[in-house]
């Protein structure tokens, strides 16, 4: 499902989540349970009914009461305590023993949008999520030391759109010596991640979950395509697309030399289709960026570069 649908339905209000029980008429009927009040915030109050009915099956089902430990005890099955274990993920702690908390609702849901609200499939795509994070081992890429030379060009985290997401550059006509940048692909690797890592921390998940991404490829030409840099591409665009569910809110291509527009096309079987919604080449000169970009980021958060009248990584 496209960011776009999960918002056209009607939010749920806490009055439809928690219907008040009619007035007893019965003296000696039970008392109803105090029911549990469910936390919310800005993000939450977006859910539609079919997303609520969805994170409730993720949390629990009918044949499997504690999904959730569940989850965690197969991704990490090392560990004798897994199930009851709190668990950090991208800021967000979820603890196991109390799910009933916003953010981690709205880390949920990401999971679930990412696969149509099918639990099943979210749940496979979060068990396995938590394993790559721990094989790739995202903690250590967050705080290894990079080259400034190599990869200090190379990506921009800078201004934020209208709604207040964060804007990201990546500019890989940045540093023309690409034998420095891809030819260690699973250096490159790291440092992608932990460049999205980085992004990810100016999420709050109580008003913002996604941000949006810029790919700049002014000075790149065919030459920069050598098998290394292609291999870079399509595991970064896998691992994206696998283990970072919905924070994409849209994607622009700029500065894309005209003869290699058709590259756009390569990606297409690697991505759902929700995903390729999101993404588009916007064309080179700052009045054509402006034109595309000002509608989403006003001037003043928007680099010159790129038609706005910010001052930034000129
Ligand atoms: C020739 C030099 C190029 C280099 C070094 C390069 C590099 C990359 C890298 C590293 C990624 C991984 C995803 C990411 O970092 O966010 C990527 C993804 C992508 N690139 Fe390029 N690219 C080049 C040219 C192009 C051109 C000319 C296009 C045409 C518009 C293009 C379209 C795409 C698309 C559609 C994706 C997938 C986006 C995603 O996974 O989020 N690339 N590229």
């Amino acid at each position: 499902m496209s960011e776009a649908e999960g918002n056209q339905t009607a939010p749920v209000s806490a009055s439809s989540e928690h219907q008040e029980a009619p007035a007893q008429e019965v003296h000696d009927a039970p008392t109803p349970k105090a029911a549990v009040e469910e936390p919310k915030n800005a993000l939450t109050e977006k859910f539609s009914q079919k997303e609520w009915d969805a994170l409730k099956a993720f949390r629990a089902s009918k044949t499997i009461p504690e999904q959730v430990p569940d989850a965690l005890a197969s991704a990490y099955p090392e560990k004798t305590d897994a199930k009851t274990t709190a668990i950090q993920l991208w800021g967000v702690t979820i603890d196991p023993s109390n799910l009933l908390d916003a953010r981690v609702s709205v880390v949920l849901m990401k999971f679930l949008r990412a696969r149509n609200l099918n639990v099943t499939e979210a749940k496979t795509m979060f068990i396995a999520t938590l394993r790559w994070r721990d094989e790739f081992n995202v903690e250590a890429a967050c705080k290894e030391e990079f080259p400034q030379d190599v990869f200090g060009s190379l990506g921009h985290i800078y201004g934020k759109d209208k709604a207040g997401r964060p804007v990201v550059f990546n500019v890989y006509g940045g540093n023309q010596d690409l034998k420095s940048v891809f030819g260690d692909v699973q250096r490159f690797l790291r440092w992608r991640v932990a460049f999205m890592e980085k992004s990810i921390e100016l999420l709050d998940f109580e008003n913002i979950d996604q941000m949006i991404q810029v790919h700049d490829y002014a000075g790149v030409s065919m030459t920069s395509r050598d098998a290394n840099s292609k291999n870079a591409a399509s595991e970064a665009s896998s691992i994206f697309s696998s283990h970072y569910p919905e924070f994409l809110h849209k994607k622009y291509f700029v500065n894309v030399p005209s003869y290699m527009t058709w590259i756009f096309w390569l990606f297409k079987p690697l991505m759902p289709s929700a995903t390729l919604a999101k993404m588009s080449v916007v064309g080179s000169g700052t009045s054509a960026l402006g034109k595309a970009l000002l509608p989403e980021i006003d001037a003043k958060q928007l680099p010159k570069r790129y038609g706005g009248e910010a001052d930034a990584f000129n």
